[in-house]
């Protein structure tokens, strides 16, 4: 049975759901080593952002197929590293956006309204009703940063409360900005004449320390920013100063660029609330992220696609289901086609022809790339990390794409060249779903794939295909199926066999001996 390790406190609906088809462990706040010791036994790894997911971890877990983050930011994870090791890397992409995006509003009203301050007080005490004066935010502006899925649910709410709207981001069109009620201005400007200023974007090198001194400087002194996102996108230390010193008028943090939060001057400022990541801490969003995550863990588990692997980029299980025959053919051909080139590749070349010439196809030049290095990297290459390993093998990958119908409504043509020379095959499906090879080297064929396949270039003359027949029966292989293809009569010609068994050792030397023979090629599929 698989085994699952749960690395933070989920919700228990997730559990169930992985109890279907694995021994799950929940083993919380384990240090490094531990994990290190441990990760070996197990099939898959649930978490939340409270384990840091390094190489180190990822490389000792040699059996891990899917890592799980219940949640939706995966920076706790190395990625890359996953990627490279062929593991799965999913994520809970909407689960907490409305827990998220209702932190970040408490927050706003907060700080507004010094609830946390005034609360502490009554609690200790005193009716202080002057010190808490607040501000409304009724036809006060929102700069939004990062117009997302949570940055457009705190637009739309902040809309309804009667505050006008700025965003930037330059990943959303004009159309979409305004269907949310809001201005799409660059960041100066969102910076100079913002009242409360929201953050929703990813920590990337582009918004790590996005709100910075200098951004600091060019705010109104009533400004306050709100940051339910990622630590780091702020510079704590110019922010706890421009609070200090009245530059602006507060802010409000439930993330750090360090958690849990150590020493900071954050927490002697009055103007400041924080909260302990608490964004996606609601009983809803825990529940939509468990079953999110868990789902996708048992799915990966039994064999089937996950619905938001965050590092295979457009295999979505609807397109999986669309493509799932041309994806074996693109393998098949990928294969194919490595074998007859042999020796280093250098460049493979895939055109998608026909109804596979458009963008949603791209999962078919992965499954290519899959194919091509399954002789060299066996079950080690999947459609996580092909592309990455097709890259550091120092293959070019060139795609290439051809609306025009020919014969068949969609096919595939792989070219390989390698340090031995050029090969290319062409593949179809026939109506059935049954995959045809149509074409080797540019000559015209018609053959299922098999297992044990035999290609030969030979010169079109009589007598060959006698001889190559009687040297496979004199060794005892039987041939299932043959085909020639030729351009022109008594010119080159290719011949392409599916046999019953492998070819014995010596025998591809012997064939090569046969005059008018050129080459010829065993295939294993
Ligand atoms: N505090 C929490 O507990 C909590 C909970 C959920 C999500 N989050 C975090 O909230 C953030 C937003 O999540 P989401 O679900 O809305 O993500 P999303 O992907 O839907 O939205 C992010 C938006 O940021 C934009 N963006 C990317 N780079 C940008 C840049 N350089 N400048 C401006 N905009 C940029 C993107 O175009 C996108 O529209 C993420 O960092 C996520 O990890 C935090
Ligand atoms: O990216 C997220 O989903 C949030 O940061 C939530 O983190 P959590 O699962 O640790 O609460």
């Amino acid at each position: 049975m698989a085994k699952v390790l749960v690395s933070d406190t989920i919700d228990q609906v997730g559990i169930d759901i992985l109890s279907q088809v694995a021994q799950v462990d929940v083993k919380t706040g384990l240090p490094d080593e531990e994990l290190i010791k441990i990760i070996p036994d197990y099939d898959a790894l649930m978490l939340r952002s409270g384990t840091r997911v390094t190489q180190e971890i990822i490389e000792a877990g040699t059996q891990l197929k899917i890592i799980g983050r219940a949640g939706v930011g995966v920076d706790n994870i190395d990625v890359k590293a996953a990627t490279r090791q062929g593991i799965i890397v999913v994520n809970s992409p909407e689960g907490n956006t409305i827990a998220a995006a209702e932190h970040a509003l408490a927050m706003m009203l907060s700080l507004s309204r010094h609830i946390p301050a005034a609360n502490e007080s009554v609690k200790a005490n005193k009716w202080d009703r002057k010190r808490f004066m607040g501000a409304e935010v009724y036809k006060k502006t929102l700069g939004v940063v990062g117009l997302g899925k949570i940055g457009s649910h705190v637009a739309n709410v902040a809309k309804a409360m009667g505050m006008k709207l700025l965003a930037f981001d330059p990943f959303i069109s004009q159309d979409r900005a305004e269907q949310l009620g809001c201005t799409l201005v660059d960041l100066d400007l969102l910076f100079s004449e913002s009242d409360y200023i929201t953050l929703h974007v990813p920590k990337t090198p582009e918004t790590a320390h996005l709100i910075n001194a200098e951004a600091l400087a060019k705010m109104k002194p009533t400004t306050r920013i709100i940051n339910c996102a990622r630590g780091g996108i702020i510079d704590e230390n110019a922010l706890a100063d421009a609070i200090a010193s009245g530059q602006i008028a507060g802010a409000a943090l439930d993330v750090f660029e360090e958690e849990p939060l150590g020493e900071s001057k954050l927490r002697g400022l009055e103007n400041v609330i924080l909260t302990p990541h608490l964004g996606a801490s609601t009983a809803e969003a825990q529940v939509n992220v468990a079953i999110d995550v868990a789902e996708q863990i048992r799915d990966v588990l039994l064999g089937l696609p996950a619905r938001s692997a965050v590092n295979i980029p457009g295999l979505t299980p609807d397109v999986m289901e669309k493509l799932r025959p041309y994806l074996q053919l693109a393998e098949t051909l990928g294969n194919l086609v490595g074998q007859l080139a042999g020796g280093r590749i250098e460049r493979l070349t895939v055109r998608l022809q026909g109804e596979l010439a458009t963008n949603k196809s791209q999962p078919l030049v992965v499954a290519s790339i899959k194919g091509l290095l399954s002789q060299a990297l066996r079950e080690r290459v999947n459609y996580v990390n092909a592309a990455i390993e097709a890259q550091e093998r120092g293959i070019r990958v060139i795609e290439t794409r051809d609306a025009a119908q020919r014969d068949y409504s969609g096919s595939i043509h792989l070219s390989a060249q390698g340090s031995m020379g050029e090969h290319s095959v062409t593949g179809v499906l026939l109506g059935d779903g049954e995959i045809r090879i149509t074409d080797v080297d540019g000559f015209p064929i018609n053959v299922p794939p098999s297992n044990y396949m035999l290609f030969t270039v030979h010169r079109d003359m009589p007598g060959i295909i006698g001889k190559i027949g009687s040297l496979l029966g004199g060794f005892n292989v039987n041939i299932a199926s043959m085909q020639v293809g030729r351009k022109i009569v008594r010119g080159d010609a290719v011949m392409a066999l599916s046999l019953d068994d492998p070819l014995p050792e010596g025998l591809l030397s012997e064939i090569t001996k046969v005059a008018g023979i050129r080459d010829a090629y065993t295939v294993k599929l």
